[in-house]
């Protein structure tokens, strides 16, 4: 019989910071326990540590438990591709694994504590163990998708002063291109089975390097991670997170929103470029102690995506709401998806009748939430919560989330603000340090007690927010303020309708007006455009409020995505106000 002894916060604290030798002589520390521990900071119970670095206070800790036989015996990492490849790893393999890694960034690279470091690349088991090298060595981490182009990648390098970039053969030619304007860069590595001049190259590194690694000591504060954020609505910009904000701030996300156990495989298919690729494929997870599952797939095809669900033993699933949308599409009543019982969505509105199909054809909700790179999860419709759908739920630990006016004023619920996270008199430590480099931008995100984050919403009597929109997005037709959000999910519920992006067109009575830019669905190009645009904005009049209805539709090929494959409304916008 198991015994569980339960241990006093305090206790916790001291046995999760005290070095490995008295954990180890500390039998009974249990996996709920780290749980406990970070959540009861999370619910603002405690303050976090002064000193903490998820390498070894949290993923060297599982390590500890699954040598102990505390934790279940599934892997901390699960990754297969296309090709029949496959790699599983404990915890104590990523540990020694990752030591490797660090000494590789340490000598043969010679990066230092603060320094930083691009990695662009697909989503090979590599990226991971650079990841954790980095929270090892206190090297700062900054990931870019492997869609960026010599553009792309020269602005990262410049903006970050990165020292280091680690890419496969893919981009290496771009990264080439563009090295005489990189005064900052001293070292490059090569993820690839070949070699090539002027990089090193990872796997002979690997081959000739120490796994003996102390892992260095980090505050809680010290920056982890920079990332980029999309760019839906401008240049990118830096966010810097650190150690305990993404390190630990994932805990309540995991735990609540994701429902994750140390018995659970989670599956994410964020590109590892994008920040949810953090979120779901690191920390939430990772902190819980669950195992990280990952398909490196060259593209989402929702035949391979529905086959992968039904042959591993899968139980959370995480994926774009684009994603949930094209899998609906393809139909999945053949599927048997034995394990799978928890399916999460975030990153984008995710339409209410994507979720009923969804509920229909597997017989599981999808559990919406909604957060930005500057954050961790604002909001969730979390495991046991009545689901609203179309909400974002409710606001999570240790957020205090409101919608405020243009003063920073609370406004009641049912009235439309600006949704905005509490900072006055305390900032939440897992909300972003600064826009790197950037103080304007930064202080531009606060108002009055709030941190603003330039999303629109309406919270209502029961604490749920709704998405109104970016509120550069909002379209404002005759006095009536119209969020995109509502009239694409009308439109989605037409069977003409693939995806649809809703902007605002100019109009010389009403100043400006809705406009549907809409992907027909295969079996609808052909029909007559006319009769279609009249039947789609009779629809939309009969499924939601008629001033919403698009008074303009176009038709379209495929609509402008960011490289996390987010629809850039701003860029459909500017055509339509002639704007560069
Ligand atoms: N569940 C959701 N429903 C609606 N929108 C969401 C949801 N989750 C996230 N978002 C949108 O995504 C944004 C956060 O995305 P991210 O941090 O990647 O940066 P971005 O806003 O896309 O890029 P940039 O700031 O460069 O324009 C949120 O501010 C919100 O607009």
């Amino acid at each position: 019989m198991r015994i569980f002894v339960k241990l006093s916060i305090p206790q916790c604290l001291r046995i999760l910071r005290s070095p490995c030798r008295s954990f180890h002589g500390y039998h009974r520390l249990l996996a709920s326990q780290i749980i406990s521990y970070y959540d009861s900071i999370n619910q603002c119970e405690n303050e976090p540590p002064e000193y903490f670095n998820f390498a070894s206070d949290v993923l060297d800790k599982w390590s500890q438990l699954e040598k102990d036989g505390r934790r279940p015996a599934n892997p901390a990492f699960w990754w297969i591709n296309d090709e029949g490849e496959e790699v599983r790893w404990s915890f104590e393999e990523l540990g020694f694994l990752s030591s490797k890694a660090a000494n590789i960034l340490s000598e043969a690279c010679g990066l230092q504590k603060g320094d930083k470091v691009i990695v662009v690349l697909p989503r090979v088991p590599e990226w991971w163990l650079l990841n954790v090298a980095c929270m090892r060595t206190g090297i700062v981490f900054i990931s870019g998708t492997s869609q960026l182009t010599a553009k792309d990648i020269l602005y990262r390098l410049q903006a970050s002063k990165a020292k280091c970039i680690i890419t496969s053969d893919t981009l290496a030619p771009a990264v080439e291109s563009v090295i005489p304007d990189c005064q900052f860069l001293k070292s490059k590595i090569i993820v690839s089975k070949g070699s090539r001049d002027g990089w090193l190259n990872l796997k002979e590194l690997f081959a000739m390097t120490s796994a003996n690694h102390k892992c260095v000591k980090t505050r809680s504060q010290d920056p982890m991670l920079v990332y980029f954020t999309s760019g839906s609505t401008g240049f990118p910009k830096m966010v810097v997170q650190s150690h305990s904000s993404y390190g630990i701030g994932f805990t309540v996300t995991g735990r609540y929103w994701m429902n994750l156990t140390p018995s659970d495989i989670m599956w994410n298919t964020s590109d590892t470029g994008w920040v949810k690729s953090a979120w779901g494929s690191v920390f939430a997870p990772w902190i819980n102690g669950s195992c990280v599952f990952i398909h490196n797939m060259p593209q989402f095809k929702p035949a391979i995506v529905a086959d992968t669900l039904s042959r591993y033993p899968i139980t959370t699933f995480c994926t774009a709401p684009t994603a949930y949308r094209m899998l609906v599409q393809h139909g999945l009543s053949s599927y048997k998806f034995m394990s799978l019982k928890h399916c999460v969505s975030g990153g984008e509105p995710l339409n209410p009748e994507v979720m009923e199909q969804w509920k229909i054809q597997t017989g599981l909700n999808i559990h919406e939430g909604y957060g930005q790179t500057e954050t961790v999860t604002i909001c969730a419709n979390v495991k046991g919560m009545k689901i609203k759908p179309g909400s974002l739920g409710k606001a999570l630990p240790p957020y205090d989330v409101q919608i405020v006016d243009d003063h920073g004023a609370i406004l009641p619920a049912g009235e439309e603000g600006d949704i905005a996270v509490r900072i006055q008199p305390k900032r939440p430590f897992c909300l972003f340090s600064q826009y790197l480099d950037n103080p304007e931008k930064t202080a531009a995100t606060v108002r009055g007690n709030f941190y603003i984050t330039g999303d629109r919403g309406i919270m209502d009597e029961e604490g749920y927010v709704w998405f109104v929109g970016r509120s550069d997005d909002i379209i404002n037709s005759s006095g009536y303020r119209i969020g995109p959000f509502e009239v694409e999910s009308a439109l989605i519920q037409h069977p003409a309708v693939s995806e649809s992006a809703v902007v605002s067109s100019p109009d010389p009575i009403r100043g400006e007006v809705v406009k549907a830019f809409i992907v027909l669905a295969p079996a609808f190009v052909s029909h007559d455009p006319e009769k279609l645009t009249r039947d789609l904005q009779q629809h939309v009049k009969n499924v939601t409020a008629p001033y919403m209805y698009p008074r303009k539709i176009e038709f379209i090929q495929a609509l402008p995505k960011t490289v996390a494959g987010k629809i850039q409304r701003k860029v459909l916008r500017n055509k339509e106000w002639g704007r560069a």
